[in-house]
Protein backbone atom coordinates (compact mmCIF):
# COMPACT_ATOMS: atom_id res chain seq x y z
CA UNK A 1 0.00 0.00 0.00
CA UNK A 2 1.29 3.61 -0.92
CA UNK A 3 1.89 5.95 1.34
CA UNK A 4 -1.07 8.76 2.40
CA UNK A 5 -0.97 12.20 2.00
CA UNK A 6 -2.95 12.79 5.70
CA UNK A 7 -5.62 15.84 5.80
CA UNK A 8 -2.91 17.99 7.35
CA UNK A 9 -1.32 17.74 4.13
CA UNK A 10 1.95 15.87 5.39
CA UNK A 11 2.71 12.41 3.94
CA UNK A 12 1.99 9.87 6.64
CA UNK A 13 4.48 8.02 7.86
CA UNK A 14 2.01 4.82 8.14
CA UNK A 15 -0.24 3.26 5.74
CA UNK A 16 -3.28 1.68 6.60
CA UNK A 17 -6.43 2.66 8.10
CA UNK A 18 -7.28 6.55 8.59
CA UNK A 19 -7.53 7.11 12.17
CA UNK A 20 -9.90 9.87 13.35
CA UNK A 21 -10.09 11.04 16.68
CA UNK A 22 -12.97 11.96 19.15
CA UNK A 23 -12.60 14.11 22.07
CA UNK A 24 -14.68 16.12 24.43
CA UNK A 25 -15.64 16.85 27.94
CA UNK A 26 -17.47 13.91 30.07
CA UNK A 27 -20.98 13.49 28.92
CA UNK A 28 -21.06 15.27 26.05
CA UNK A 29 -22.40 12.02 23.65
CA UNK A 30 -18.85 10.98 22.18
CA UNK A 31 -19.94 7.25 22.67
CA UNK A 32 -23.46 8.04 21.62
CA UNK A 33 -22.35 9.38 18.50
CA UNK A 34 -20.21 6.74 17.61
CA UNK A 35 -23.24 4.87 18.19
CA UNK A 36 -25.11 6.34 15.21
CA UNK A 37 -22.27 6.90 13.66
CA UNK A 38 -21.90 3.13 13.23
CA UNK A 39 -24.65 2.36 10.26
CA UNK A 40 -23.73 5.72 8.67
CA UNK A 41 -20.66 4.04 7.84
CA UNK A 42 -21.84 0.82 7.28
CA UNK A 43 -24.88 2.67 4.44
CA UNK A 44 -21.59 4.14 3.27
CA UNK A 45 -19.14 0.91 2.61
CA UNK A 46 -16.55 1.72 5.18
CA UNK A 47 -14.80 -1.03 6.80
CA UNK A 48 -14.30 0.45 10.78
CA UNK A 49 -13.15 -0.29 14.20
CA UNK A 50 -12.80 1.40 17.03
CA UNK A 51 -10.57 1.94 20.09
CA UNK A 52 -12.37 3.28 23.51
CA UNK A 53 -10.62 5.13 26.28
CA UNK A 54 -11.52 5.21 29.85
CA UNK A 55 -10.19 5.89 32.93
CA UNK A 56 -9.98 2.13 35.00
CA UNK A 57 -12.73 0.18 33.19
CA UNK A 58 -13.67 -0.76 29.52
CA UNK A 59 -17.14 0.55 29.94
CA UNK A 60 -17.95 2.54 26.56
CA UNK A 61 -15.95 -0.55 24.54
CA UNK A 62 -18.48 -2.84 26.41
CA UNK A 63 -21.27 -0.40 25.76
CA UNK A 64 -20.57 -0.62 21.99
CA UNK A 65 -19.71 -4.26 21.51
CA UNK A 66 -22.83 -4.79 23.55
CA UNK A 67 -24.87 -2.35 21.28
CA UNK A 68 -24.73 -5.25 18.62
CA UNK A 69 -24.33 -2.61 15.66
CA UNK A 70 -20.53 -3.65 14.63
CA UNK A 71 -18.43 -7.36 15.39
CA UNK A 72 -17.66 -7.16 19.01
CA UNK A 73 -13.89 -8.15 17.74
CA UNK A 74 -13.65 -4.62 15.74
CA UNK A 75 -13.84 -2.83 19.10
CA UNK A 76 -10.61 -2.67 21.34
CA UNK A 77 -10.62 -0.59 25.20
CA UNK A 78 -7.74 1.01 26.09
CA UNK A 79 -7.71 2.07 30.23
CA UNK A 80 -6.15 5.65 30.66
CA UNK A 81 -4.99 5.01 34.28
CA UNK A 82 -4.70 9.06 34.11
CA UNK A 83 -5.85 12.31 32.77
CA UNK A 84 -7.76 11.22 29.79
CA UNK A 85 -5.37 13.86 27.77
CA UNK A 86 -2.09 11.88 28.74
CA UNK A 87 -2.57 8.39 26.44
CA UNK A 88 -3.98 10.97 23.42
CA UNK A 89 -1.28 13.78 23.49
CA UNK A 90 1.40 13.24 25.63
CA UNK A 91 2.00 9.80 25.31
CA UNK A 92 -0.53 8.07 23.01
CA UNK A 93 1.92 4.61 22.67
CA UNK A 94 -1.41 2.75 24.38
CA UNK A 95 -3.63 4.02 21.58
CA UNK A 96 -1.51 3.45 18.45
CA UNK A 97 -0.22 -0.32 19.89
CA UNK A 98 -4.58 -0.59 20.24
CA UNK A 99 -5.46 0.88 16.84
CA UNK A 100 -2.25 -0.90 15.33
CA UNK A 101 -3.53 -4.28 16.74
CA UNK A 102 -6.78 -4.06 15.39
CA UNK A 103 -5.24 -2.73 11.84
CA UNK A 104 -3.72 -6.31 12.11
CA UNK A 105 -6.34 -8.44 12.52
CA UNK A 106 -8.36 -6.72 10.98
CA UNK A 107 -6.49 -5.29 7.17
CA UNK A 108 -9.64 -4.59 5.24
CA UNK A 109 -10.06 -1.58 7.72
CA UNK A 110 -9.98 1.67 6.15
CA UNK A 111 -10.92 3.90 8.86
CA UNK A 112 -10.37 3.92 13.38
CA UNK A 113 -12.54 5.75 15.45
CA UNK A 114 -10.31 6.73 18.67
CA UNK A 115 -12.44 7.85 21.33
CA UNK A 116 -11.03 9.85 24.42
CA UNK A 117 -12.36 9.75 27.63
CA UNK A 118 -13.78 12.29 29.07
CA UNK A 119 -11.70 15.61 29.54
CA UNK A 120 -11.98 19.26 29.71
CA UNK A 121 -11.77 21.60 27.27
CA UNK A 122 -8.05 21.50 26.93
CA UNK A 123 -7.78 18.52 25.52
CA UNK A 124 -6.04 17.63 22.06
CA UNK A 125 -4.83 15.02 19.92
CA UNK A 126 -1.43 14.42 18.79
CA UNK A 127 -0.91 14.23 14.95
CA UNK A 128 1.32 10.75 15.91
CA UNK A 129 -2.24 9.57 16.94
CA UNK A 130 -4.94 10.51 14.54
CA UNK A 131 -5.40 12.42 11.09
CA UNK A 132 -8.01 14.30 11.66
CA UNK A 133 -10.03 14.78 15.22
CA UNK A 134 -13.69 15.62 16.76
CA UNK A 135 -14.50 17.72 19.55
CA UNK A 136 -17.79 16.86 21.10
CA UNK A 137 -19.36 19.55 23.39
CA UNK A 138 -23.27 19.73 24.39
CA UNK A 139 -25.67 22.69 24.49
CA UNK A 140 -26.30 21.44 28.21
CA UNK A 141 -23.11 22.01 29.16
CA UNK A 142 -23.19 25.46 28.41
CA UNK A 143 -23.55 28.60 25.60
CA UNK A 144 -20.88 30.26 26.67
CA UNK A 145 -18.14 27.04 25.98
CA UNK A 146 -17.10 28.29 22.69
CA UNK A 147 -16.66 31.45 23.90
CA UNK A 148 -13.94 30.20 26.62
CA UNK A 149 -11.39 29.68 23.63
CA UNK A 150 -10.24 25.99 24.82
CA UNK A 151 -7.88 24.29 22.86
CA UNK A 152 -9.89 21.53 21.95
CA UNK A 153 -12.90 23.61 20.49
CA UNK A 154 -10.69 26.20 18.73
CA UNK A 155 -8.00 23.33 17.48
CA UNK A 156 -10.20 20.52 16.32
CA UNK A 157 -10.74 19.31 12.48
CA UNK A 158 -14.69 19.45 13.35
CA UNK A 159 -16.48 20.78 16.02
CA UNK A 160 -19.95 18.81 17.18
CA UNK A 161 -22.38 20.52 19.26
CA UNK A 162 -24.44 17.67 20.65
CA UNK A 163 -27.93 17.28 22.46
CA UNK A 164 -29.12 20.60 20.39
CA UNK A 165 -32.72 18.60 21.70
CA UNK A 166 -32.38 19.95 25.01
CA UNK A 167 -31.61 23.67 24.33
CA UNK A 168 -35.25 24.72 25.05
CA UNK A 169 -34.93 23.14 28.18
CA UNK A 170 -31.62 24.71 29.47
CA UNK A 171 -32.24 28.31 27.92
CA UNK A 172 -29.61 28.17 24.95
CA UNK A 173 -29.99 30.11 22.03
CA UNK A 174 -28.75 27.65 19.00
CA UNK A 175 -27.97 30.10 16.40
CA UNK A 176 -26.38 32.48 18.41
CA UNK A 177 -24.37 29.28 19.84
CA UNK A 178 -23.16 28.43 16.62
CA UNK A 179 -22.24 31.78 15.60
CA UNK A 180 -20.16 32.40 18.18
CA UNK A 181 -18.55 29.22 17.86
CA UNK A 182 -17.92 29.73 13.94
CA UNK A 183 -16.30 32.97 15.27
CA UNK A 184 -13.86 31.43 17.50
CA UNK A 185 -12.92 29.30 15.10
CA UNK A 186 -12.26 31.16 12.57
CA UNK A 187 -15.11 29.65 10.22
CA UNK A 188 -13.96 26.23 10.25
CA UNK A 189 -16.83 23.38 10.79
CA UNK A 190 -19.30 23.10 12.98
CA UNK A 191 -22.14 20.62 12.87
CA UNK A 192 -24.83 20.43 15.42
CA UNK A 193 -26.09 16.97 16.13
CA UNK A 194 -29.36 15.52 18.23
CA UNK A 195 -28.04 11.76 18.99
CA UNK A 196 -31.27 10.79 19.94
CA UNK A 197 -32.74 11.35 16.97
CA UNK A 198 -29.40 10.59 14.71
CA UNK A 199 -29.87 14.44 13.44
CA UNK A 200 -26.39 15.58 11.70
CA UNK A 201 -24.88 12.46 11.91
CA UNK A 202 -24.96 11.78 7.56
CA UNK A 203 -23.09 15.46 7.77
CA UNK A 204 -20.40 14.35 10.19
CA UNK A 205 -19.98 10.79 7.82
CA UNK A 206 -19.57 12.89 4.95
CA UNK A 207 -17.57 15.29 6.26
CA UNK A 208 -15.56 12.06 7.49
CA UNK A 209 -15.72 10.45 4.05
CA UNK A 210 -14.27 13.41 1.81
CA UNK A 211 -11.99 14.82 4.81
CA UNK A 212 -10.21 11.85 5.55
CA UNK A 213 -10.85 8.76 3.21
CA UNK A 214 -11.02 11.35 0.31
CA UNK A 215 -13.81 9.71 -1.42
N1 LIG B 1 -30.96 14.51 25.18
C1 LIG B 1 -29.85 14.01 24.63
N2 LIG B 1 -29.09 13.17 25.35
C2 LIG B 1 -27.97 12.69 24.77
C3 LIG B 1 -27.57 13.01 23.45
N3 LIG B 1 -26.41 12.38 23.18
C4 LIG B 1 -26.09 11.68 24.28
N4 LIG B 1 -27.04 11.84 25.25
C5 LIG B 1 -27.06 11.27 26.60
O1 LIG B 1 -26.00 11.88 27.35
C6 LIG B 1 -25.44 10.92 28.25
C7 LIG B 1 -23.94 10.82 28.01
O2 LIG B 1 -23.73 10.27 26.69
P1 LIG B 1 -22.43 9.42 26.35
O3 LIG B 1 -22.51 9.06 24.92
O4 LIG B 1 -22.25 8.33 27.34
O5 LIG B 1 -21.33 10.53 26.60
P2 LIG B 1 -19.74 10.38 26.54
O6 LIG B 1 -19.22 11.67 26.05
O7 LIG B 1 -19.35 9.15 25.79
O8 LIG B 1 -19.40 10.20 28.09
P3 LIG B 1 -17.97 9.78 28.76
O9 LIG B 1 -17.43 8.62 27.97
O10 LIG B 1 -18.35 9.41 30.16
O11 LIG B 1 -17.11 10.99 28.71
C8 LIG B 1 -26.19 9.61 28.03
O12 LIG B 1 -27.21 9.52 28.99
C9 LIG B 1 -26.77 9.79 26.62
O13 LIG B 1 -27.96 9.05 26.43
C10 LIG B 1 -28.42 13.92 22.71
O14 LIG B 1 -28.16 14.30 21.55
N5 LIG B 1 -29.54 14.38 23.36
Amino acid sequence: MDARLSPHGKTASRVGAARVGIGGPVGSGKTALIERLIPAFAARGVSLAIVTNDLVTAEDAERIRRSGLIDPARVAAVEAGACPHTVIREDPTLNIAAADELEARFPDAELILIESGGDNLASTFSLDLVDWWMFVIDVAGGDDIPRKNGPGVLKCDLLVVNKTDLAPYVGVDLPRMEAEATAARGGRPIVLTNCRKAEGIEAIADKILSAVLFR
